[in-house]
């Protein structure tokens, strides 16, 4: 890497500070080494397009970050078991793992070499509620009491696709970049979005929101 860990350390500090998330220093050393397994095995395994590490912590962990007190909030103080789906290299998964120990995250992906990368991830930096899993979303067993996705799929189809992955009570979070209208307008009806959260990531000029989701109560 090019950029020194210093800069890049303060960068982050200054970042998750604005997003309001207190980070312990053993959290900050597991997300710039995150960073830094994501520079290397990209490499190998093309996990992303972004390779300068100063845009990878604006586009990937500041933009990730963003969505920790949210999730905080929405679980008020339950600890949570999450579906990262479509994570790719892990995001936003393992940053939620590593800010919030407490939620048991799973990471899926039809990828092998992603979800390898993640159980990689957790093995190194020692996460063991984060597990990285090969499969099809919709071909998956388990529930969650979070689904969420980051640059995944139409909110319709995240819905349709993971609407079985959900435990009773549960939610969807979808991250998105502008607020999307079509999108909400074409959600399922069995789907109730109850909360378009705007999102602001720090040293990023681009737009974010959550889009909160639930299943809707069918009367009988
Ligand atoms: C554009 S990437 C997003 C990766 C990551 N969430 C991010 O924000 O960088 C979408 C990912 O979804 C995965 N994917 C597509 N269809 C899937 C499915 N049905 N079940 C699980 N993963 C799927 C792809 O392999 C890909 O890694």
């Amino acid at each position: 890497m090019s950029v020194s860990v210093d800069g890049l350390e303060q960068a982050l500090l200054q970042g998750a500070s604005a997003l309001g998330v207190d980070l312990q220093p053993h959290q900050r050393r597991q997300l710039l080494d995150y960073l830094a397994l994501i520079g290397k095995w990209s490499r190998v395994y093309n996990l992303t397009a972004i390779r300068s590490p100063e845009e990878m912590l604006t586009h990937h962990l500041l933009d990730s970050l963003a969505v920790v007190e949210p999730l905080r909030r929405h679980a008020a103080g339950r600890p949570l078991r999450v579906l990262d789906v479509g994570s790719g290299a892990g995001l936003p998964g393992v940053v939620l793992a590593i800010c919030c120990p407490e939620f048991a995250v799973d990471c899926v992906d039809t990828v092998a070499k992603k979800a390898a990368f993640v159980q990689h991830v957790a093995a190194s930096l020692r996460l063991p509620a984060l597990r990285g899993v090969h499969a099809r979303v919709e071909s998956m067993g388990a529930s969650y009491d979070l689904v969420c996705s980051r640059a995944f799929a139409s909110l319709q189809d995240f819905v349709a696709l993971t609407q079985a992955r959900l435990a009773p009570g549960g939610a969807w979070m979808a991250m998105k970049g502008r607020r999307p209208e079509d999108e909400i307008a074409a959600v399922s009806p069995r789907a109730q979005v109850f909360h378009v959260e705007p999102l602001t990531i720090p040293a990023l000029d681009a737009e974010r929101c959550i889009v909160w989701m639930r299943p809707r109560e069918v009367l009988t």
